[in-house]
């Protein structure tokens, strides 16, 4: 993963000004002073009085030279190089392996080199068919279409640190609705005419195909966009390509007045999710009629993002919005990554079937919904507090407050509330946790035949504990003493006397 905060650190002491300079001065537009504050708005962040505390900043100048080296650079190659390639070995492995990463590992290194072996599986990848790409294309239109048309309140999202309020319409739950509603009929009434949406998961080597070559264009259009036509204040140069390509340009940009992250997450990522697993529902169904592990894990997935849905107007108060700009890591993840790897456990479960019995269902389903309850609960305490400037109750009892000051860019003092009690008084990620425990109760109905299943249980905890990191070190940048405060009344990450 790349180290984006430590980054943004080190460019605030001055190592990426020849860069941020070069890249000003090329496409002007910035406004900003040669300070290099132009990527710290990519992180969302402001300045702080914490900043001078950081341990990290009596490194040597050498030292921190190479790690801006390796995280601006070498990381996000690696990644660039990797992922797309990720999405396919899982799709080979599921295919061509029966599911077992080892006999995937070992098909592609009995060829002559281990390039050769991935230009193999690769020859194995049809180019997108007509019908494929008609889908896709039809389905992206249609989620623009609803954005704009069905109804919604307009909800600000959290100021930017260059002082902008974003505005969405809040129609994702109504969208999320509609189209489940859609998918569903169109199975019922289109599958005596040999119609069935089946046909994705047979194809889904050409989806994955369209999906990875889209995207990698659209990352390269975004990252253009936001030098040479950007939508807001918050966007910039960090003067280095390769990492403005991966991280982007722009933190909100729109295209004919639709906001693309909330394209690119919600309505096509988010909702494609949903649509995968019911298609995995769809085609397991129909190889081997009802298969109760395959129903946890879809039920899961659906609670989960139903959940997403309903909670929309929240996610845009989260770090994917608040910091992620929209290059390849936000918007090449959730156009791929998301159909790809989120969905694995699923498209593994359609060929390798398992008959759990119904305690086992019922417990992975039970334990799956405690999971999202509280990780639910968990998001909607830091909204009420926030939305009612404290005057809720968490927990039944009055929740306890950090009244933390920080800066914009533009000197402008704000306020925020730290909330210290409720699940935010257990740790400060707390909320981590019951999102990977869900992860767990979708995957192991696959049981333990393979690792494959998984995959994306593994990836999360990864991201989640980067995360972790990011977040609190983005926090003590904001907030400075007030994030210390935070932290000595509440010590850990996010498993509570653990980490
Ligand atoms: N399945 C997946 O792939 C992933 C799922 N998720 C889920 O998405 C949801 C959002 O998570 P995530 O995006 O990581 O962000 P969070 O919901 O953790 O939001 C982080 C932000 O919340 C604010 N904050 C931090 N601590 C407090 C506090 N004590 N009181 C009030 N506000 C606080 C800060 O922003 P501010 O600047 O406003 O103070 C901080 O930057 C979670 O449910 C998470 O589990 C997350 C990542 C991956
Ligand atoms: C390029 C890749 C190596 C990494 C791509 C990662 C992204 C696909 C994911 C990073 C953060 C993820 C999310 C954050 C928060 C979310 C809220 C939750 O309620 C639903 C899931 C999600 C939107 C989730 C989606 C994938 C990421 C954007």
């Amino acid at each position: 993963m790349v180290d984006t905060a430590e980054a943004e650190q080190l460019i605030r002491q001055g190592l990426g000004r020849r860069g941020m300079r070069r890249a000003n001065g090329s496409n002007g537009r910035s406004g900003t002073s040669s300070s290099g504050r132009e990527l710290s708005a990519g992180a969302g962040d402001v300045l702080s009085e914490g900043i001078q505390g950081y341990g990290r900043l009596t490194q040597s100048p050498g030292l921190q030279r190479l790690k801006l080296f390796l995280n601006m650079t070498v990381s996000p190659i690696l990644l660039i190089a990797f992922v797309p390639n990720l999405v396919i070995f899982i799709w080979f492995t599921v295919v061509h392996c029966d599911g077992s990463y080892w006999t995937m590992l070992t098909k592609l290194f009995s060829q002559r080199s281990i390039i050769t072996g991935i230009a193999d599986m690769w020859r194995l990848v049809n180019t997108p068919s007509t019908p494929v790409v008609s889908i896709l294309v039809a389905y992206g239109l249609y989620a623009l279409v609803m954005m704009r048309l069905l109804p919604g309140k307009m909800v600000k999202g959290p100021v930017t640190p260059k002082g902008n309020v974003p505005v969405y319409k809040d129609n994702g739950f109504v969208y999320y609705l509609v189209t489940l509603a859609l998918f569903w009929g169109l199975t019922y009434f289109l599958r005596p005419y040999g119609y069935t949406p089946s046909i994705i998961y047979d194809r889904f080597d050409e989806v994955l195909f369209a999906l990875n070559a889209f995207s990698l264009v659209f990352c390269l259009f975004l990252y253009l966009k936001g030098l040479f036509a950007p939508s807001s204040s918050d966007s910039g140069s960090s003067g280095n390509v390769i990492f403005d390509y991966y991280w982007g340009t722009e933190l909100y940009p729109r295209i004919f007045g639709f906001d693309v992250k909330l394209f690119t997450n919600c309505r096509f990522g988010m909702m494609g999710w949903a649509l995968l697993v019911c298609v995995h529902a769809v085609k397991s169904y129909e190889l081997h009629g009802f298969v109760d592990s395959m129903f946890v894990s879809v039920a899961l997935q659906l609670i989960y993002i139903t959940k997403f849905f309903w909670w929309e107007a929240g996610y845009m108060s989260t770090i994917d919005i608040m910091v992620d700009r929209a290059g390849f890591y936000i918007c090449w993840g959730c156009l791929v990554y998301i159909p790809g790897l989120y969905t694995s456990p699923t498209f593994y479960m359609v060929s390798q079937p398992v008959i759990l019995g119904l305690p086992l269902a019922a417990l992975f389903l039970i334990c799956g919904a405690v999971a999202i309850w509280v990780n639910y609960e968990a998001d909607m305490q830091k909204q009420m507090v926030r939305g009612s400037n404290g005057n809720c109750l968490v927990w039944g009892r009055k929740p306890e407050l950090i009244h933390a000051r920080y800066c914009l860019e533009n000197g402008q003092e704000k306020e925020s509330l730290l909330l210290a009690s409720g699940w935010w008084g257990m740790a400060r990620h707390f909320h981590y946790v019951p999102e990977i425990t869900l992860a767990l109760c979708w995957s192991i109905p696959a049981l333990f035949h393979n690792i494959l299943p998984y995959s994306y249980l593994i990836f999360l905890v990864i991201l989640l504990v980067h995360r972790t990191f990011r977040d609190d070190e983005k926090c003590a940048r904001k907030y400075g003493s007030f994030w210390q405060q935070y932290c000595k009344k509440v010590p850990h990450k996010m498993v509570p006397y653990l980490f």
